[in-house]
């Protein structure tokens, strides 16, 4: 059975979600596609036969549409994510799944008020090769207990509009999810600790900064975040466990030993460094509609991470350790984070 997709937002990732489900993932078409920018969504529809309509409400009612993507900007998603479980139809959310903590239990509410699984929140980093190895060792007990976490997630450059509270809500929010994935723990406290700032920033910005955040269990984990490091796009993660470490490899790429020295590529950006990731998410998204059984991460997930980002924005600017209050988790959505 062919998926038909609607496309809410064709900026930057909804155009590469495009081309995915055209070119790269079976079983899926995109039949509509919508954005405020009408140019833009008319464009990107003529690429690969879809229709254009006017708004994302036509595309989630429309009757040739069995799923939708949402790709606009964060503050619109809650929106159209609750308008497609009204629908009854399959959803597939970038992050944020919404801006507000409020928001996301909407979401979490209504999902479990419809009886069954809708929405998949785009959290691609569990759909890395490296990520998935690292959990499998973690899970298999390869490095005992884990006690420590070691991350970075570093950006080349940030624009003018990128703001001090957006390292955690919109790059830190990555590692927030897959914290809770990997470790198969929930994290119940945030604390922000604010370095010497890069001179190469837009002046309002503090960059970088040091995020600690315990679990449940007690594992202390360290992420710094650095989104002016001029060199690439970098990240880094490391488990220390009782009787062994697990770090993530980089990217799969040749050494080049020359001139007396030993070099490698390091990736541009998230497209590059995820590309495979996103192949994955996707495919495996579009499988499980297939199947009727969404296995991704969800509204729960969406929600959890909004609440943990809003802890770690609170302890942005109080400089405190800020709790973690997630609502108990309802058996809807399993035992598990
Ligand atoms: N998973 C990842 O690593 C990753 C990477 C990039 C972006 N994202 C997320 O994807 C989302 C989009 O990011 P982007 O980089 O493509 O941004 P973008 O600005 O390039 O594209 C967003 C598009 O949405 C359109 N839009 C805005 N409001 C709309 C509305 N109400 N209805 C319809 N269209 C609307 C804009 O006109 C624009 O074309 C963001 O939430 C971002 O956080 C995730
Ligand atoms: O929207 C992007 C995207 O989520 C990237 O994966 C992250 O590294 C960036 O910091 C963020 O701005």
């Amino acid at each position: 059975m062919t998926v038909h997709i609607g496309v809410i937002g064709t900026g930057m990732i909804g155009q590469d979600h495009i081309r995915r489900l055209t070119g790269v993932v079976t079983g899926a078409e995109v039949t509509a596609v919508t954005d405020v920018d009408a140019r833009r969504a008319k464009e990107v529809a003529a690429g690969v036969g879809a229709r254009a309509l006017p708004t994302g409400q036509d595309v989630i009612v429309d009757a040739l549409v069995d799923a939708v993507v949402v790709t606009s900007w964060g503050p619109t998603h809650a929106e159209y994510v609750l308008a497609a479980i009204e629908a009854g139809k399959y959803v597939f959310c970038e992050k944020p799944l919404a801006t507000t903590a409020e928001d996301a239990l909407r979401i979490v509410e209504a999902e479990e008020a419809a009886g069954r699984r809708l929405v998949q929140v785009g959290f691609m980093r569990r759909y890395d090769q490296g990520y998935r190895a690292m959990k499998r060792v973690i899970g298999e007990g390869g490095i005992g207990s884990p006690l420590l976490m070691h991350c970075a997630h570093r950006n080349p450059a940030a624009p003018e509009s990128y703001h001090s509270e957006m390292a955690t809500q919109d790059t830190a929010i990555h590692e927030i999810d897959t914290i809770r994935w990997l470790l198969d723990d929930e994290i119940v406290s945030a604390q922000v600790l604010r370095p010497r700032s890069t001179s190469k920033r837009f002046e309002h910005l503090q960059d970088p900064q040091i995020m600690l955040f315990e679990t449940a269990s007690g594992v202390r984990i360290d992420l710094e975040v650095f989104v002016n490091c001029q060199y690439g796009y970098d990240i880094q993660c490391e488990t220390v466990g009782e009787t062994g470490t697990v770090r993530l490899p980089d990217p799969a790429d040749v050494w080049l030993r020359t001139a007396g020295q030993l070099r490698t590529e390091v990736a541009q950006g998230w497209k590059e460094r995820f590309a495979a990731a996103f192949d994955r998410e996707l495919a495996e998204w579009v499988a499980s509609i297939q199947d009727g059984r969404l296995a991704g991460p969800g509204s729960w997930d969406g929600y959890a991470a909004a609440v943990i980002s809003d802890a770690t924005v609170d302890a942005l600017h109080s400089g405190r350790v800020v709790p973690v209050r997630l609502k108990d988790r309802p058996a809807f959505y399993g035992g598990r984070p």
